[in-house]
Parts: C-alpha cells; sequence; structure tokens
C-alpha cells in the first residue's frame, strides 16, 4: 500500500482525521487543498475569487495526479469536490491506493459546516436554510462518486478517535 485517500463531502473531516491517522501511523499526510494553496500561492478562496471554479478545477486534477506519483506513502485528504471532475474518481481504484469514504449525514455536515463556512467558498455566502437545502441536493448528486471509493467509514456520531480506529481496522 502506497496511498490511503480520504475523501468525502465538505465538513466530512477529511482534513482532520488525515491529520490524526497520520499521527497514530507516522505515515505522512498531505492536504490536497494545502498543496494546491501552497503551489498557487493562493488560498482556496483566493482562487475561487481570481479565477473562478473550473480553474481551481484544473489546478485540483493536476496536484492530485502530481499526488499519486510520488513514490512515497502518505495519506491524502482530497477536496469534497475531488472525485466528482476530470474523472478523478477512477484513480481511488488503483491497485496502490486505498480509497476510504467518510460518510456523514446532511445533519452532520450541517452542523459542522454552519460556523465553518467562510473559507469554503461555495457555501460562504450561503444563509443556514440555504446552506441546508444546498448540502441535501449537493451530497445526493455527489454519491455517485463518493461510492467508487474502495472503503466507507461511517462517521456520524463518532470521536476524531473512533473514526481513526475505523480506519486503522480496514488498513489493518
Ligand atoms: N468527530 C469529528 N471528526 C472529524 N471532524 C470533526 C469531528 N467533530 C467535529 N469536527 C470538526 O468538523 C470540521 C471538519 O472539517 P475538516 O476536517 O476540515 O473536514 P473536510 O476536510 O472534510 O472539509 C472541523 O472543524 C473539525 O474540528
Ligand atoms: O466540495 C468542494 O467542491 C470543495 C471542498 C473544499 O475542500 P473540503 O472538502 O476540505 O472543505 C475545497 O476543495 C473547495 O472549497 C471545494
Ligand atoms: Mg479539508
Amino acid at each position: 500500500m502506497k496511498k490511503i485517500i480520504l475523501l468525502g463531502y465538505m465538513g466530512c473531516g477529511k482534513s482532520t482525521i488525515a491529520q490524526n491517522l497520520s499521527k497514530t501511523t507516522n505515515i505522512p499526510f498531505l492536504d490536497l487543498d494545502n498543496c494546491i494553496e501552497k503551489k498557487a500561492n493562493l488560498s482556496i478562496k483566493e482562487i475561487f475569487e481570481k479565477h473562478g471554479e473550473i480553474y481551481f478545477r484544473k489546478l485540483e486534477h493536476e496536484m492530485f495526479v502530481e499526488l499519486l506519483q510520488s513514490s512515497e506513502n502518505s495519506i491524502i485528504g482530497l477536496g469534497g469536490g475531488t472525485p466528482c471532475y476530470a474523472n478523478n474518481h477512477e484513480l481511488l481504484k488503483r491497485d496502490d491506493v486505498v480509497s476510504i469514504y467518510l460518510k456523514a449525514s446532511i445533519d452532520t455536515l450541517y452542523n459542522r459546516l454552519v460556523y465553518n463556512k467562510s473559507k469554503r467558498p461555495l457555501i460562504a455566502n450561503m444563509d443556514e436554510e440555504e446552506m441546508r437545502e444546498f448540502i441535501a441536493k449537493h451530497l445526493f448528486d455527489r454519491s455517485f462518486y463518493y461510492n467508487h471509493a474502495q472503503h466507507k467509514v461511517s462517521v456520524d456520531d463518532k470521536t476524531v478517535e473512533e473514526t481513526v480506529q475505523d480506519i486503522l481496522e480496514i488498513l489493518a
């Protein structure tokens, strides 16, 4: 195994869980959004504002391919949209990849995102009611792609440590 890939909707915990899984396993972790920000020298919000979403999706695909090309073992936290563009979902099936969908309910996502939306351009300007409806529809549309993951872990009502434990069982 070379790459452990965490995917799922915004707020499901990809970045948080990747970091904690890395501490437990001593496998280095990379957050795809952070890698894009470093390379572009702009925040995700600024990339969306200055260049638009289509340009962001291009950078996202290029960075995903670049991270997969490295021969290092790593834990990679994707962005919520990564599997849904540029056939990125096909890359989740590779033999050198363990892909894990962190599955969260609409309520879990809403509760985590409602006070954490400012850095997420797709929802940053929505009011609460609009956001709940958006998450419900968007999650439904994206689930097709998320379900290409090799494994699924439900994260509802679990602590970070419990989710990390579930992932360790998959990796064992
Ligand atoms: N049990 C939990 N597992 C993961 N994240 C949690 C949990 N409880 C609360 N959170 C919070 O939810 C948010 C998840 O955000 P993040 O890790 O950035 O998700 P993603 O990268 O999938 O968008 C963080 O603010 C995190 O602290
Ligand atoms: O769902 C999406 O399309 C996005 C999710 C974000 O990552 P997180 O899922 O880590 O918030 C980030 O890549 C960008 O704002 C777009
Ligand atoms: Mg993230």
